[in-house]
């Protein structure tokens, strides 16, 4: 049974589509990207996905549970990271994930945190106030506790948005050593090439999303050369 199955997801804010029929399929071990415009509707899916906002329309199943009751059981096996970083800025990093420990119930929660600690490289900042740390360390931190009490979905807002190249490319090789074990993963991404490393990407336009599909065959069904000329392509109208 797929993670996330879900079809003609719909949400409206004050009479108007955000969103516009989604249809989503998400196994164990896939990274989905969710491409497109600003506003375009990628955050309101993932917080229907993560069960933080009530889906207008639309049926289907995350994690098991029905899209439109996610209950504790199956919110407990989805890990969710916002845009922005929210981070208790009192705790240090080594209370901030023994809290979301002690949040989750994590099981052997030293030896995890200890673990988390090892994985995501926070030795050099454990001790430091989250107040203080670099938006790179910061957003480290959020997703080591995003990850601490092994979550089999990830769902991801823009993870990497306003990262270096170095803090970038650590996040990708932890989404994808995080895949080969097992989880299912959904981003949302304004960076195009970043996109293209997703193997299977939903193209929001309009408050629509094109079905699933790979990032070459969205360039392929317009004739572009890149996911970049295709989306450019199709913000002007190329194909709508
Ligand atoms: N709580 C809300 N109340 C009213 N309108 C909202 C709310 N949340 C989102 N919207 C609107 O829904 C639409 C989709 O927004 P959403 O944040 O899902 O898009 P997005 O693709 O994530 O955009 P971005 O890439 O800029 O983060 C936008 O027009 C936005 O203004």
């Amino acid at each position: 049974m797929p993670l996330v199955a879900v079809k003609g997801l719909g949400k409206r804010f004050a009479g108007r589509d955000a969103v516009r029929a989604v249809t989503l399929t998400v196994r164990s071990g896939e990274i989905v990207g969710l491409v497109g415009a600003n506003g375009g509707g990628k955050t309101t899916t993932l917080r229907m996905l993560a069960g933080l906002l009530h889906p207008d329309r639309g049926t289907g199943t995350v994690m098991g549970a029905p899209i439109a009751a996610i209950r504790t059981r199956a919110r407990r096996q989805i890990g969710y990271m916002g845009q922005r970083t929210a981070l208790y800025p009192e705790l240090s990093v080594a209370e901030t994930l023994r809290f979301h420990a002690a949040v989750h119930g994590v099981p052997s929660a030293s030896a995890r945190t200890a673990e988390v600690i090892e994985s995501y490289g926070l030795g050099p900042v454990v001790a430091t106030r989250c107040a203080t740390l670099s938006g790179g360390w910061a957003r480290r931190v959020q997703f080591a506790a995003t990850v601490l009490a092994r979550p089999k979905l990830l769902l991801l807002d823009e993870p990497t948005a306003g990262l270096d190249v170095a803090t970038r490319r650590d996040l990708w090789n932890w989404m994808q050593k995080l895949a080969a074990d097992g989880c299912g993963i959904v981003i949302s991404t304004h960076d195009l090439a970043e996109a293209e490393r997703c193997p299977a990407i939903l193209l929001f336009h309009g408050g629509a999303a094109h079905p699933q599909t790979t990032p070459a065959a969205v360039a392929a069904s317009v004739g572009a050369a890149s996911l970049e000329a295709a989306v450019l392509q199709i913000a002007d109208g190329g194909m709508a």
